[in-house]
């Protein structure tokens, strides 16, 4: 069998509901660029790693061509299939990815566009630590706070354990064959790639990522991955 190649996924077609502002989030300006241009910095970077990346944006996306210069670059893809939920865009994006030739044992990579903060060697630790394995992973984030249990009255009813518990990010890394099927049985529901896995009986590997690989989801995470963005340009 010929070596699996590696594709990124970028779903992009959520409103930003909590993030309040105009139009939706990933193209939202930070650090004097649109949110989803850093997300695809990230995966630029690494030249030569990907047969292709990947952008899925709602059908009626009126920003996308607009927003961002130089895209779609060569082997890149705008695929304008997203859903009303993360997990039907991805699904759709998937099933683009196969039209376009990738193949069912391929690895796909797939990333927030509102996670605009994950870097290059991010990435690359995932793809070493999955490329070899059978099930695939994900970046994934211990917990540094204590974790309380809510009762309905918005009381403590217990603390549970945190040292088995992990924040999970993105990239998820699995292979597209493997990953459609499991998120076409799943449904709507699952949050991410991972849950589609695990619901169908597998493990994913957790990978160390990063508190900073944070995903912009209210109104005060701009400030702090503008903050983040710009003191990662600043040369000592
Ligand atoms: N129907 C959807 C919903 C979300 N996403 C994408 O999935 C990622 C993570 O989702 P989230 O942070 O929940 O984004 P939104 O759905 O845009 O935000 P909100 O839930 O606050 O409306 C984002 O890059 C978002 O664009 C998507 O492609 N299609
Ligand atoms: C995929 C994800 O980023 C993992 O933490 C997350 O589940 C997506 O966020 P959402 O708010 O559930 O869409």
């Amino acid at each position: 069998m010929s070596a699996s190649r590696l594709y990124v996924l970028i779903p992009c077609a959520g409103t930003g509901s909590r993030a309040g502002g105009h139009g939706p989030k990933q193209y939202q300006r930070v650090a004097g660029r649109p949110m989803v241009e850093h997300t695809l910095q990230a995966f630029r970077a690494l030249k030569g790693v990907f047969a292709g990346v990947a952008l899925v944006v709602s059908p009626d996306d009126a920003d996308v061509g607009l927003v961002l210069q130089r895209f779609p670059a060569d082997g890149e893809h705008l695929f304008r299939v997203g859903g009303a939920t993360r997990a039907a865009t991805v699904r759709n994006g998937l099933r683009s990815l196969r039209q376009a030739g990738a193949g069912a044992h391929d690895w796909a990579l797939v990333h927030d566009a509102a996670r605009c903060l994950v870097t290059p060697t991010q990435i690359e630790a995932l793809i070493a630590a999955c490329e070899h394995d059978a099930v695939g992973g994900l970046l994934a984030h211990r917990l540094a706070d204590t974790l309380k249990v809510a009762s309905p009255d918005g009381r403590v009813a217990s603390t549970a354990t945190r040292a088995d518990k992990w924040l999970a990010q993105t990239p998820q890394m699995f292979r597209i064959g493997m990953l459609l099927d499991a998120l076409e049985r799943a449904g709507d529901a699952v949050t991410d790639e991972a849950s589609a896995i695990e619901a169908v009986g597998l493990a994913p590997l957790l990978v160390p990522g990063s508190g900073q690989n944070f995903k912009l989801t209210y109104p005060e995470d701009f400030a702090l991955a503008d903050a983040v963005l710009r003191s990662r340009k600043i040369q000592p």
